[in-house]
Formats: C-alpha cells, structure tokens, sequence
C-alpha cells in the first residue's frame, strides 16, 4: 500500500516511522511519504491560510496550495486513482469497518487540515476524479487531522497482511464480533493482593471460552450497551441469557 499524507506539520507525523508501521515500511508492505503544504506555496511567506468568506472565527486553508498538492500526488488520468481521506470534524465516524475498508485500498492520500478546516471547493473538486472520504474520529474537537492519520494508520496497518505476526488476534478483536473483549492477565498468579481468575488457570478450554463470553458480555452491557443493542439477531445464543 502507497500512503502520502500532506501537513503544514509534517514532523507530527514522525511515529509513523516507528514501531510496526516502522516495520511494515521496511518490508514494504507500506510505502509511507510525508509532504509539506508549504512545498505548493508560492509567496514569500507561504501562506495556506486566509479569512473566512462570511465571517466567522478563525482561518481557512487556501484551495491552491491542496490544489496544487493533490494533482503532484494523484494526477488526473493516474490509475486506480488514489482514495482521498480527510480527518474533519464533521466526517463520518472512523470504525473497524472503514479501517478494513481502507486495508483493501492500493493507495490514499491524507489531507491533514489545520485552522478551521480546507476550503470545501478542495474536495469538491478532488472528489471529481477520486473517491473521497471525510472521516472523524469523535465527538470532541482536535486542533487538526495530524493525530486522525495516526490512528487511522495504525488501524489499517494492522490489518495488512504480514503485519501482524498473531493473525488469531485479528480475528479475536472485539469490534470483529460485536463485543467487547474480556479482561486480560499474565504471571504472576497473585499480584498485591490480587489474584488471577481460577477459571482462566483451569486448563478447561470450554469453561474458559465461557467465563470469558460472559465478562464481554457484562461489560459491553456495562461500558457500551450502543453494540449490545446492535448485536444482529442470534448473536446473543441462550445459554447468554441464562440465569
Ligand atoms: N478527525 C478528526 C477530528 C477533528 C479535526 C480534524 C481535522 C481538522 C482540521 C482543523 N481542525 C480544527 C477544527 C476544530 C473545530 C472546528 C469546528 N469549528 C469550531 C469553531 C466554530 C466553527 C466550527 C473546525 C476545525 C480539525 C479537527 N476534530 N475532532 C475530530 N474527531
């Protein structure tokens, strides 16, 4: 996968060069570049911004420099052309289907917007030859979309094939069955007073596999009863409403 991200801060992005995206680069499975908005700018002070038409707090990005960014990076006729993704306030909610969707993808191109957002004529006209994805991580406010492409990176990096070495964990992940997943312990047994469940030391893979449904299940009730509600009819067997 050919992943350019552009920022008037690049340097925010640097973690994309440790760890397993570091890694997933080295073996090329990802091939990650960085660019600077600035780099389209042509004025002595490389301006990207300016006031708002009609008023309002703030700046907004400039259409020429994304303009001039998007056709260096997905030049009209280049094919398939790339996905556009653009962190924004306003964007659909970023889930572990659209991460999935975005793994299947042979390119993207992230537009990291700063101020109070790009121009809309930006992706306007960028959705004219290149599907474009406006996406928002929640309902709280960022200062821009550099954090926004550090989790969707990390998302859908993980999902690429040879990432991750434990591919059983991919398919364990909460969000694949509805559910969120059950506590997790390690050695040692007793820690300050606090003991490992003796179910999980039984050795009895059955009773196990069910201690560990039941506490997905208490806490999904507990934390997000949004994805019990949303479990598809069937999911939720008998035996889970047992008494
Ligand atoms: N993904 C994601 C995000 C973002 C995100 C993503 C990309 C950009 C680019 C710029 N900002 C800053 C910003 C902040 C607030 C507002 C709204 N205005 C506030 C003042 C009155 C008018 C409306 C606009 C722009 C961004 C924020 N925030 N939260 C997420 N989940």
């Amino acid at each position: 996968m050919r992943v350019d991200v552009v920022s008037i801060f690049p340097e925010y992005l640097a973690p994309l060069e440790l760890s397993l995206i570091g890694r997933a680069r080295a073996t090329g499975v990802l091939d990650v570049a960085v660019h600077d908005l600035r780099t389209w700018t042509h004025d002595v002070h490389r301006t990207v911004d300016d006031t708002p038409y009609g008023g309002g707090p703030g700046m907004v990005m400039r259409p020429e420099p994304w303009g001039e960014a998007l056709d260096a990076l997905a030049p009209p006729g280049a094919e398939p052309p790339p996905r556009l993704v653009v962190p924004t306030p306003v964007g659909a909610p970023f889930t572990q289907a659209m991460a999935h969707e975005l793994a299947a993808e042979s390119r993207l191109v992230f537009a990291c917007g700063r101020y109070e957002g790009i121009d809309q004529r930006v992706l306007d006209h960028a959705a004219t030859r290149m599907p474009v994805t406006e996406v928002s991580l929640g309902d709280y406010v960022l200062f821009g979309g550099e954090v926004a492409v550090l989790v969707i990176m990390e998302a859908v990096t993980r999902l690429l094939p040879g990432v991750l070495g434990n591919v059983d964990s991919l398919a364990e992940e909460s969000h694949a069955h509805g559910l969120l997943e059950a506590p997790v312990y390690t050695k040692p047994p007793s820690w300050r007073g606090h003991e490992v469940p003796e179910i999980l030391r039984s050795g009895d893979h059955g009773r196990i596999a069910r201690w560990r449904r039941d506490q997905a299940l208490l806490r999904t009730a507990a934390r997000r009863p949004d994805m019990l509600a949303a479990l598809a009819p069937g999911e939720l067997d008998k035996k889970d409403v047992a008494t």
